[in-house]
């Protein structure tokens, strides 16, 4: 029986601490091996997603360094759909390298410039917290401050400190209705980039707003719209515990949605990390019915064995 399945890649399957171009492609062809198991019987259609935090502001700050009336910087949705295009690229010559040596359907891997419907009034518009570009010190932030007097920072998660920028959540993936001929034709697609290029209604049409999307949301979205059997979320570190680091953490295995929404409601998970992971996988259970998984790049293998991994069920 035909399986879809929609996967968001965290942080470390693109980026290591090596932003160049060479490395973030070793990365994601490392990435696209260990996801072969997934797709081994040939009978799993797939959805790709990814984040861009790292690449958009990196991106973002490059624009600066040359922006000039000849030569302007472009606008965050601009630089967005960049990054959609930067990183689908490399994904895709990833996925094709690994499903080629894994004897597996040569149809043509596809990326998707993917756009994200949200709301002009979102208040999250007024309140910036999605962190993005390179990590800043606190011995650099008087610098960065001076130098950029316009942007937010926040602390990242014990990592240090980086730019935020708002995170509107997602009300739809527009393409998505075009996405299930495109994987019943044997493509593995790779969609929604960066939560995708965030865009509000304009006339008949869509115009797209600086902002940045959360990748676990809309991965969420793009599941439940493409009618997904399954969304796997695979993260830096891997299952989901509660008290996490601490002495007394609990491993979560196998947790009815319920549970887990009682969980998040009560703030049990960490804000810039866990907790939008665990918010997506359950809305998209309970939106859905369907069975939502969070673990990491490296236990693909055993969650195909054997379901390992933090599963939410209905
Ligand atoms: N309750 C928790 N259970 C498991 N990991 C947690 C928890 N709270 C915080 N974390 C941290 O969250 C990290 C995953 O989030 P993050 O690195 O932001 O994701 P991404 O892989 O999408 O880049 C894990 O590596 C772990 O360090
Ligand atoms: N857009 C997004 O959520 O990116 P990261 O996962 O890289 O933060």
């Amino acid at each position: 029986m035909v399986r879809r399945i929609v996967v968001a890649l965290g942080g470390n399957a693109i980026l290591t601490n090596d932003p160049s171009a060479e490395a973030q492609k070793r990365a994601l062809d490392v990435t696209a091996q260990k996801l072969m198991p997934l797709i081994k019987d040939n009978d799993t259609q797939m959805v790709v997603t990814h984040g861009n935090g790292p690449q958009v502001g990196n991106l973002l700050l490059q624009q600066l360094g040359s922006d000039s009336e000849k030569n302007p910087a472009m606008p965050l949705d601009t630089v967005g759909a960049m990054t959609q295009g930067e990183i689908g690229f490399w994904t895709v010559q990833a996925f094709t390298r690994a499903m080629a040596d894994a004897g597996l359907s040569q149809y043509p891997v596809i990326s998707a410039v993917t756009q994200t419907l949200v709301d002009e009034n979102d208040p999250a518009f007024q309140n910036a917290t999605k962190p993005i570009g390179p990590f800043y010190t606190e011995e650099q932030l008087p610098d960065i401050k001076a130098q950029f007097p316009n942007w937010e920072l926040m602390e990242d998660a014990g990592r240090g400190y980086r730019r935020v920028v708002p995170s509107p959540r997602p009300i739809e993936i527009i393409e998505a209705k075009a996405f299930a001929p495109i994987l019943e034709s044997g493509s593995l697609l790779i969609a929604s980039g960066g939560g995708g290029i965030p865009v509000v209604k304009d006339g008949n049409g869509y115009r797209g707003v600086e902002a940045v999307i959360d990748k676990d949301f809309s991965a969420a979205k793009l599941a439940e719209m493409v009618g997904a059997d399954e969304l796997l979320i695979l993260t830096n570190g891997g299952d989901v515990f509660l008290n996490y680091g601490k002495p007394d953490q609990v491993h979560l295995e196998e947790v009815s949605v319920a549970e887990m929404r009682g969980y998040v409601d009560e703030g049990r998970f960490a804000k810039g990390s866990m907790a939008p992971k665990v918010e997506a996988a359950v809305s998209f259970v309970e939106r859905t019915g369907k069975k939502a998984t969070i673990t990491s790049l490296d236990n693909v293998e055993n969650f195909v064995k054997n379901g390992a991994g933090t599963k939410i069920l209905p």
